[in-house]
């Protein structure tokens, strides 16, 4: 790989209590890049985050953090927002933030003095002087956030920072993630929602049972799997019948198949010489949810998508 890595794992391993929660995953994060790992519950995606950050250390493997193979050494560097969130309720979001900052080595006062531009930036301007106490879930969560960020790390490490916010808020905190990529950081985060990782990702690890499924740019797990062509005649019968691929079947008046592996010209030039007379054909590339269908399985889909139904009505 060209770029220089921010995080990069290999053979990582850990097991709690006789049962293997992370089972052999490696993991390249280029500096400067937005990077998801996706997996469904207990698949071991905050076992993983833990052992990047070195809050827990892997049975077996090796990792290195921006360049730091002891990877707590970095942690003035990097910004961490655990799935596990709280802030002191009695504190005011001023002082939430600059004192998240404060733990990774930033001077109060210019903690203060950034959280203010943070909080103002991000319509919580009203809420500067006010206890975290008086937040909804939403903001307290977005407060946490700011303090995540607020001493301007090299690495954001978020553990499924999405879940339990509306969706406003989910389009936001994409916003700021974009922000911060643009800015330089490099962004790594955990999710079950493959949506999120679809829209902001350049490289994903799908993670299922704890085992690594596939590690790599988004669009070659898309490319894993072929487009689909969806084509309607004028004709329904004919010799040109002959040249659709074997895989063809018609669905509510369409043709439906897998691009072939040639491409769709030697087709449309044969479906035109043979009087086909094309009405619709449309050629969809895979989505990101397919392809992980056909990576992890319909079952971990599944358990994503349940997963997700699960929080929201929590
Ligand atoms: N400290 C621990 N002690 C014992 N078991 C653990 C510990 N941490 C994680 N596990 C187990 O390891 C497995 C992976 O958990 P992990 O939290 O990494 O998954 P996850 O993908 O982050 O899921 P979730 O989103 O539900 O947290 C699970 O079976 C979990 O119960």
């Amino acid at each position: 790989m060209g770029a220089n890595l921010a995080i990069e794992a290999k053979g990582l391993y850990k097991t709690f209590d006789g049962k293997r929660a992370v089972d052999g995953i490696d993991i390249a994060v280029p500096e400067g890049s937005i990077y998801g790992i996706l997996g469904p519950n207990g698949a071991g995606k905050t076992t993983t985050l833990r052992m990047l950050l070195g809050i827990i250390n892997p049975d077996r493997g090796y990792r290195t953090l921006l360049g730091f193979e002891r990877p707590l050494e970095a942690a003035r560097i990097v910004g961490y927002l655990p799935e596990e969130r709280g802030l002191y309720p009695a504190m005011t979001t001023r002082d939430a933030v600059a004192f998240m900052g404060a733990l990774r080595g930033l001077p109060l006062d210019v903690g203060r003095r950034r959280a203010e531009g943070l909080l103002q930036d991000n319509g919580l301007g009203d809420y500067i002087d006010k206890p975290i106490k008086s937040l909804s879930k939403g903001m307290a969560q977005t407060v946490q956030l700011f303090g995540t960020i607020v001493h301007q790390p090299k690495l954001i490490v978020l553990d499924e920072p999405f879940s339990g916010l509306d969706a406003i808020n989910q389009g936001r905190l994409e916003h700021l993630i974009r922000e911060e990529a643009a800015n330089g950081a490099t962004i790594i985060f955990s999710t079950h929602v493959i949506a999120h990782a679809e829209r902001l990702c350049e490289r994903i690890a799908i993670i299922a049972g704890g085992k690594l499924r596939f590690e790599g740019p988004v669009a070659d797990a898309r490319d894993r799997l072929s487009s689909q062509v969806r084509l309607r005649t004028r004709s329904a019968d004919g010799a040109w019948k002959v040249a659709l691929p074997a895989d063809a079947r018609l669905k509510d008046g369409f043709w439906c198949f897998d691009m072939p592996a040639e491409g769709i010209e030697p087709l449309l030039k044969a479906l035109i010489d043979g009087g086909a007379g094309i009405e619709e054909l449309s050629i969809e590339r895979p989505g990101l949810h397919d392809a992980f269908v056909a990576i992890a399985g319909p079952e971990a889909a599944r358990e994503m998508e349940n997963e997700g139904a699960g929080r929201e009505a929590a």
